[in-house]
């Protein structure tokens, strides 16, 4: 998928890419950003295989993949004609577009394919491939016919609201659809509530606001009670934004629409503030996240600059991926320093974090340091001789990289080099709002020097409740 959502802070984007529907592909979006180098896919009613660096565990049969006699393998999507090989197909709407006519190679060939590896040498096998998404000359669904839905689930991300409004403006503009409901509250939503009808006037300002205008759940839900809702309410689109796991979810819902035979396309939208999507040109929400991240980062850069021997250090969201902790470093040309879960590293000795930062603090006078949140984490669990420790939904939980690094640095300089520094840490986070200032973990004075929408815009919801929101805050530990 490529989503332009632009860098703008309110996610309101200023350059909106065209929408397609491919109702060809049951799994078909294109978001297709200009200049893009390929197009990939929100294929994923199969599921992911790879979610960027993290490996997901999908069974083989929820997805089919095709193995030629030289090596050229497709991870490919599940198609309504799979298992219903006998549906009539019909003209993409697109080709009496305006806009579409006139433009050549407005269709994405069944056959086009996005390769997994972009670096090849002359002996390389052809590797793996993914079906190309994108708008396809026919498709299998009369406008007047569809009646899709929308749900939002999981965690939030900048950029939910504007892809709602895409895919509702998207289906009614460009492709005819009148009848376009709203899932309230996550999965649980299509059997615990009532919908909403959405249409591009109700969508229409809803990309201003952070979090979701459709509302968003954790935790478990009933796959055959949707199905069951889905058949009552004669729905036949189903668009599912969420993150890894929600596209398990819409794998199995995608199963079980299957089993029953229903002409029923399931498309399942990626959403990741992290970039870690490898075949994407780039997850909606991540432009926003480095931008906020930047913010943090001149922060930092700022207060060091300004005394002698100024450390900063800026924790960045990133459990598993440092692109990010990267793009924001590279984007902001005041980073000394920016470790990442990709990459290991340590402190003392030769090529040591100390001696570089020495080094600089020498030369510079100061120093500025980025970390992804999942940096370092074997080594701290080594140096802490900490038990690993799962949260409910089995996911490592991290050690907090931030205040164990300011305290070695500060014990280093100190102590051991009998050196003073002056130690700036801010970190950017994903919490929910506590409407409160509070208490640094070592009772430590902690400002919050910016409050920012982001995952959510400091408001309301629509129930009245917190919404979560990326916010900056600034710890001055008197201690460091
Ligand atoms: N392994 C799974 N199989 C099926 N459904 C899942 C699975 N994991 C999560 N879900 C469903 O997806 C929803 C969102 O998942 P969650 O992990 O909370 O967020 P995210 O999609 O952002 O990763 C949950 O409310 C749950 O109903
Ligand atoms: O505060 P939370 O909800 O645990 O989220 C923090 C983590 O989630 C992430 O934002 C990724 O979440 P998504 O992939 O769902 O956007 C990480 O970068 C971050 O480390």
């Amino acid at each position: 998928m490529n989503f332009g959502v632009s860098s703008s802070m309110d996610v309101a984007a200023t350059s909106i890419p065209s929408l397609h529907f491919s109702f060809k592909s049951s799994a078909a979006i294109l978001l297709q950003a200009p200049r893009c180098r390929n197009v990939c896919s929100v294929s994923l009613f199969s599921g992911f295989r790879r979610f960027g660096l993290r490996i997901i565990s999908v069974k083989a049969e929820q997805y089919s993949s095709r193995v030629t006699d030289d090596d050229f393998i497709i991870e490919d999507v599940p198609h309504l004609t799979d298992f219903l090989p006998d549906l009539p197909s019909y003209q993409n709407p697109l080709k009496n577009s305006q806009a579409y006519a006139i433009v050549k190679e407005t269709f994405v060939k069944p056959e086009d394919v996005v390769a997994q590896k972009i670096v090849v040498t002359k002996d390389s096998t052809r590797g793996v491939h993914f079906r190309r998404a994108g708008p396809r000359e026919k498709v299998y669904f009369k406008p007047d016919e569809v009646r899709a839905c929308v749900v939002t689930c999981g965690g939030l991300c900048p950029g939910i609201n504007t892809v709602v409004r895409e895919i509702v403006c998207g289906l009614n503009y460009m492709y005819g659809v009148n009848d376009i409901l709203g899932i309230e509250g996550g999965y649980r939503g299509f059997y615990s509530k009532n919908t909403l009808t959405l249409t591009p006037k109700v969508v229409n300002n809803i990309h201003k606001h952070g979090g979701t205008y459709l509302r968003t759940s954790r935790g478990g839900h009933d796959t055959n009670k949707i199905v069951d809702n889905i058949q009552d309410r004669g729905i036949n689109q189903v668009y599912i934004i969420g993150g890894d796991g929600t596209q398990r979810g819409a794998a199995l819902i995608y199963q079980e629409i299957a089993k029953r035979g229903l002409q029923v396309a399931v498309a399942g939208i990626p959403k990741t503030i992290d970039n870690d999507i490898a075949v994407i040109d780039k997850s909606f929400g991540f432009d926003t996240a480095v931008e906020e991240a930047q913010r943090a980062i001149n922060a930092a850069h700022v207060e060091v600059e300004s005394v002698d021997n100024g450390v900063g250090i800026v924790k960045l969201m990133g459990r598993y991926s440092g692109f990010i902790a990267t793009i924001a470093t590279l984007a902001s040309r005041d980073v000394d320093c920016c470790l990442i879960p990709e990459s290991p590293f340590y402190l003392e000795g030769t090529g040591g974090l100390f001696e570089f930062i020495e080094q600089r603090l020498k030369e510079n006078g100061h120093i500025v340091i980025v970390l992804a949140e999942g940096a370092g984490q074997d080594f701290i669990a080594r140096d802490m001789h900490a038990a690993e420790e799962k949260d409910a939904s089995g996911n490592r939980l991290l050690l907090d990289v931030g205040p164990w690094l300011s305290q070695k640095i500060k014990d280093h300089f100190t102590k051991v080099q009998k050196m003073a520094v002056n130690m700036k840490y801010i970190e950017v986070s994903t919490e929910k709002k506590k409407g409160r200032e509070k208490k640094g973990r070592g009772g430590e004075e902690e400002h919050k020097v910016e409050k920012k929408e982001n995952k959510g815009e400091e408001r309301r919801g629509r129930r009245g409740k917190r919404r979560k929101q990326i916010f900056l805050r600034v710890f001055c530990p008197r201690s460091l």
